[in-house]
Order: C-alpha cells, then structure tokens, then sequence
C-alpha cells in the first residue's frame, strides 16, 4: 500500500540540503535559482544551501548534514549523478529539480525540465525506492565502483557524448542546447562510427559474442535529451536493460537512431535486447565510455550489477 503524503506542515519537517548546479543546463539552474528560492520560501520548505563545485564536493558537504534530511538537486543529471555515492551511503532521499541540458533523469521520474511547480508539488510525496546500477570498470585506478541512476553507454554513445562538449553554442543562428545539440553530436559521430569485438554475459550465461558499434546498461529508459534507447525499462523492476548494436553501416545507423527516438528499434534484426541482474560487457579493445552522461574515457571492460530498491526518491512518478 502506498503511503500517504507527508501532512506535517512543511515548516516542521527536516530542512532540505539544497545542491544547486548554477553551470547546469549552460546556466539555467543559476538563473532559475531566484525564482526557485521563492517558490521553497513560498511554500514554507525549510531549506539549507550547500556550498559544493562537483559532486564529489557537494557529497562531502552533504555527508556533514544529518541523514533525514532530503538532498535537492537543482540542476542537471550530472548534478543528481554526483550525489549518488552520498545518497547510497545515508540512505538520505533524493528530490530533483530538473535544470539541465539533457534531464533524462526527469524523464525517468515523469518530470519535465522547467516545470518547477510539478517538481516542488512532488517533494511532499512519500518517499519511493528506486534501483541503482553499481559498474566497476576493471580497468579502474583502484577498482571503485561507480553508482548509476540512468545508465551507461560504450562506443557510438559515448562518442557521441564526447562531441556534445565540442558543439557550437549557436547553430544558423539558433541556440544548440538540449535535444538538438544531442542531434548534432549524433549526426557528426557517424562520420567516425566505431565497431569493436563485443562478448557479453548476462547472469553469467554467454548472451552475445561479435561485432558492436554501441552497447548500453540501462536503468532509465532514454539518454541524450530524448532518445529512448531501452523502452518499457523500469527502474523499480529489479531488472538492467541490455541494448546492443550488432554490425551496423553508417547507412543502416541513421534510419535506426529515426527508430531509437521513438522507441521501435528493439525488434530491428542488428539489435539485441535482454533484461538481467547482472551484466559483463568486455571489447578486444577500449571503447569510449558514459557513465549517466558523464563521459569516462575508455575501457574495455565492465561489469554492472543491479542493486534493487537501492536509492530513496522523493521526486518519483504519483
Ligand atoms: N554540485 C555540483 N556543483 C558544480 N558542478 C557540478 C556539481 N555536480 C556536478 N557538476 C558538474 O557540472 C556538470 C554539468 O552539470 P549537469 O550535468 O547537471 O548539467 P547539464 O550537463 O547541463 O545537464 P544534463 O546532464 O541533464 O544534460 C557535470 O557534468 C559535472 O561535471
């Protein structure tokens, strides 16, 4: 049975830590933090702001704070991203005010970037647990394994991430930011489409061995601002989405990433799909990385584990 909302007036529950990410979404969080301060004053949420500049900062931050307090990102995926290891660690509940570029995070809690009357109404609402994904990298300085919300991409992802960093600010005239930037990056990254030598086990059965231009671990549904990459994926299911790109010509990419948009590429003869518990992924050579959409350099190896019912979130679907 679900809980009912919090009916403690909100002036008597415990403070949120406010993380705020003024970069996030090219400096939206920063310029839409005044109005969000009102909006919390307004409704009588006591809140504290927490000094950080990444996320490992803003987890050390957090850390000194007691652990009933909520954490609120006001900011991007990557600002929710970084507290991961924080959260995981206190057990604290994560609420979202979504100000990024991308916020595929939003989306995979039904939240849209902007809407901060939606995104405030739901931090009353009893808390939901949500799955994680633990991936160690084994070619890691130390084998830390990272905590993921969203999930990962190796090869044409990750390139693609990779380009949305060098995309210009303007395109014919136009601000470049969001979906069409992803677009962009994804549109120059077929010109330098890799495919590597992919082995993959799933719960430590053979589930494919061959050629691959992409492969993802999903917990969400959709990355890059839009593209629904693992559909019907859901993050309270146990369950991590596998989603691979077999053999794929630069000519057969474009018209399936049309299909990805829509989510109706998973019957596509070069793309295999599975749901499982556990995940190795391992290339004959490195290939480039993201981590929730934060780029991670190359690897060759990784393996991801889900960790079920593993973060509280306030911000969840009603
Ligand atoms: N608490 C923080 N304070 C400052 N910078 C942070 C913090 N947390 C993460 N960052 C850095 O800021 C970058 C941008 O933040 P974020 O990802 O939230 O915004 P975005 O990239 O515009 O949005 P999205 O990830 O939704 O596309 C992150 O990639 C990360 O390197």
């Amino acid at each position: 049975m679900t809980p009912p909302p919090d009916s403690r007036p909100a002036s008597s529950r415990p403070p949120f830590a406010v993380v705020l990410n003024p970069q996030a979404g090219r400096g939206l969080a920063g310029r839409e933090w005044p109005r969000v301060e009102r909006e919390l004053k307004a409704r009588g949420f006591p809140y504290q702001l927490v000094q950080a500049s990444s996320g490992p900062d803003a987890c050390a931050a957090l850390a000194r704070l007691p652990a009933d307090w909520p954490a609120l990102a006001v900011g991007g995926d990557g600002t929710a991203h970084g507290l991961l290891p924080e959260l995981y660690r206190s057990g604290r509940s994560l609420g979202l005010v979504p100000l990024g570029s991308g916020n595929d995070l939003a989306s995979l809690l039904g939240l849209r970037a902007g809407d901060l009357e939606t995104a405030l109404d739901r931090l009353t609402r009893p808390p939901q647990r949500l799955d994680l994904l633990e991936v160690t990298l084994n070619g890691s300085v130390g084998g830390q394994p990272v905590l993921l919300l969203n999930g990962l991409g190796m090869g044409f992802d990750a390139q693609v991430a990779d380009l949305m960093t060098l995309a210009p600010a303007r395109l014919l005239g136009l601000p470049l930011g969001g979906f069409p930037r992803y677009l962009w990056a994804a549109l120059t990254g077929l010109r330098r489409l890799e495919t590597g030598q992919l082995r993959v086990t799933l719960d430590g059965q053979p589930f494919y061995s061959g050629p691959s231009c992409l492969a993802a671990v999903m917990n969400g549904g959709q990355y890059g601002g839009g593209f629904r990459i693992a559909p019907g994926s859901d993050p309270q299911d146990g369950l991590l989405n596998v989603v691979l790109g077999t053999q794929l010509s630069r000519s057969a990419l474009l018209p399936l990433m049309a299909r990805v948009l829509q989510g109706r590429h998973l019957g596509h003869p070069r793309v295999r799909h599975a749901r499982a518990q556990h995940a190795e992924l391992s290339w004959q050579s490195p290939m480039q990385t993201h981590l929730d959409g934060e780029l991670a350099g190359r690897h060759e190896q990784l393996s991801v584990r889900l960790l079920p019912g593993a973060l509280s979130v306030l911000s969840g679907r009603p």
